[in-house]
């Protein structure tokens, strides 16, 4: 189904695009903002600019980090599209959809639920993978300018953690993976643990399915180009939420090589963390898609 442009704003030269679509996986509207650098406007027919996915945490609409992550910034003067999709379905009036801010809306986590009432709508996973990418590349205004041989992903807590999992997941569909702050190892931590149970149920073998520390242990994909920041200051991180520790040692015992951990002291888990490293984020993918 075509993009109807619900806004387009100047931002570092190139432009954002507020954009919404008709999804089939999630059977709703889906509001989805693509950024283009200026390199996209500078001659006709433009160049097919390659493309960064970034996925956002709880709570978030694709506005957050278009607005305050400054991932614009460096893609701008690379030549990168950037995609910001939302977090989940939004009004399908399932059951306690909005009643808390870590599961139903605004908290998909990029699965297939299994379980009703989500298994209805809730396919983030296979929106974000397959559904937006097809419907991006292939629209009549918007595909022209993006390639869709040269994809990374990237993404932020419960994002990150997507990320992580739709690269593991589908070996070559992205150059290259990044991750802020992710929720790491969801099986073994509160918000993942309420997640999955909602969304796959009780048996925990299936969560090891959507899990980016037992998916990392069987990986046979080479090196992995992953980076993962962590700031010490995170609270979500000291209360046990975000658990990298346990994808490093996961990646450590399968001999998996290609993951960097960073800790940075004193970051938190907000847009004050995310906009002092997306330049590096943005550079790490940008090497894997050929423009560094
Ligand atoms: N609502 C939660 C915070 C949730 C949260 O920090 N969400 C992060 C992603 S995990 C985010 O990006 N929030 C939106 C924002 O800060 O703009 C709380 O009050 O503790």
């Amino acid at each position: 189904m075509a993009f109807e442009t619900k806004a387009t704003i100047a931002s570092f030269g190139g432009k954002l695009f507020k954009l919404s679509h008709q999804s089939e996986e999630t059977t709703t509207p889906m509001a989805v903002n693509l950024y283009l650098p200026p390199q996209s406007f500078a001659s006709d027919p433009p160049p097919r600019v390659p493309v960064l996915f970034y996925l956002s945490g709880l709570t978030c609409t694709p506005e957050n980090c278009s607005e305050k992550g400054f991932f614009q910034h460096r893609a701008s003067q690379l030549g990168l599209a950037v995609v910001y999709p939302d977090t989940s379905p939004r009004g399908l009036g399932h059951p306690g959809e909005t009643d808390s801010w870590d599961f139903g809306a605004g908290a998909g986590f990029y699965v297939d639920a299994t379980r009703d009432p989500w298994r209805r709508g809730y396919r983030m996973e296979s929106y974000v993978a397959r559904e937006l990418p097809r419907a991006l590349f292939g629209d009549p205004q918007y595909g022209r300018f993006l390639d869709p041989d040269r994809v990374s992903i990237t993404g932020h807590s419960m994002g990150g953690h997507g990320a992580l999992t739709l690269y593991l997941k589908n070996p070559g569909l992205y150059k290259s993976v990044s991750a802020f702050a992710p929720i790491a190892n969801p099986s073994r931590c509160p918000w993942g643990e309420k997640a999955f149970s909602g969304y796959l149920g009780p048996d925990r073998d299936e969560w090891k399915k959507h899990d980016a520390t037992e998916l990392i242990r069987a990986w046979k994909g080479g090196d992995l180009k992953a980076l993962v920041d962590v700031g010490t200051a995170d609270n979500f991180y000291k209360q046990g939420q975000l658990l990298p520790e346990n994808l490093e040692k996961a990646a450590k015992e399968a001999g998996v090589e290609g993951l960097t951990v960073r800790y940075h002291e004193g970051y938190d888990h907000s847009y004050y963390f995310m906009a002092t490293f997306s330049d590096d984020h943005v550079n790490h993918a940008a090497k894997h898609l050929g423009l560094l």
